[in-house]
């Protein structure tokens, strides 16, 4: 969903690929999933297809954590959970603030997923002033002029951006100047950023677009069918059905979609 735009070499300053790195997540999921289930050890192949990745790919991604398993045994999976965890940082805590709380903001404020992975949401800011100290998730909303004093108390990092377009690099902009060097960006712009600083976006939008593309091209090769294809029987509902689409470990992903 995310794309990523940074300014670091694809190889991180531990020699963990950026690649591995983003599918680290994937594999983090899916062993909280087991661990929850209190599954002790779990193979490299049952752990690739939970996450949604090849098993080739996640030994390889293992061997940079220098986890190997054990032969017939697999993955110790509390352990891995701790590596990965670890790995990303996730061992301690990461107050973030959202900024622009509108319908978007609020929601993401709203969201549980975030503290329980170790994002603590510090504080809640939106430039209306008839917001300004209004409960959202249990935050009151602070004023966009408090949001340089905001940064420097909580020791705030990263930034998530809610805003409306036009407002977006003002206010990345002014996250970067305080202090911030990591930006969650949902508002559909292209930020600039100095040096240093990490921007990840989101866009479902064009996750849809994509989505329609398929669609339209599902719909194309129904109409350019012949109008029996005995030897491939079914074809034909399949693609009306949207069922036509190849699935990979993720379940219904696009055809072409990147891994
Ligand atoms: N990435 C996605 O998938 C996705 C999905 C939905 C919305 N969006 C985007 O998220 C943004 C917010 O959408 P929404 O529906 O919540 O809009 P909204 O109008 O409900 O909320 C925007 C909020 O931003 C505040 N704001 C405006 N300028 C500001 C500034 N300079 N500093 C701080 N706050 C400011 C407004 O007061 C308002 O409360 C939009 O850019 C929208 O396009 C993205």
């Amino acid at each position: 969903m995310a794309t990523g735009r940074t300014h670091r070499p694809a190889t991180r300053s531990r020699g963990i690929p950026e690649a591995t790195v983003a599918r680290l997540p994937l594999y983090l999921r899916a062993l909280t999933a087991l661990s929850e289930r209190s599954v002790p050890t779990v193979s490299s192949e049952e752990l690739a297809a939970a996450a949604g990745v090849n098993s080739a790919k996640l030994r390889k991604d293992f061997s940079y954590l220098g986890s190997y398993g054990t032969r017939g045994v697999g993955y110790d999976v509390e352990y891995l959970v701790y590596q990965i965890s670890r790995e990303l940082g996730l061992t301690q805590d990461w107050p973030v603030v959202i900024v622009g709380i509108g319908n978007l903001g609020a929601a993401l404020a709203n969201y549980g997923g975030f503290a329980s992975r170790g994002f603590r949401v510090a504080a809640l800011i939106d430039a209306d002033p008839a917001m300004a100290g209004k409960p959202v998730a249990g935050l009151p909303v602070r004023h966009t002029d408090e949001l340089e004093s905001i940064i420097t108390d909580n020791g705030v990092s990263i930034g998530v951006i809610a805003t409306p377009a036009g407002a977006a690099q003002q206010v990345c902009d002014r996250l970067v100047a305080a202090g911030v060097t990591s930006i969650l960006n949902f508002a559909p712009t292209v930020l600039s950023v100095p040096e240093g600083v990490d921007v990840r976006k989101v866009d479902l939008s064009i996750e849809l677009q994509i989505l329609a593309f398929h669609e339209q091209r599902k719909a194309g090769e129904e109409t350019t069918q012949p109008a029996a294809t005995p030897s491939r029987p079914g074809a034909h509902a399949r693609a009306a059905a949207g069922a036509g689409s190849r699935k990979g470990p993720d379940g219904d992903v696009p055809a072409v979609m990147p891994a």
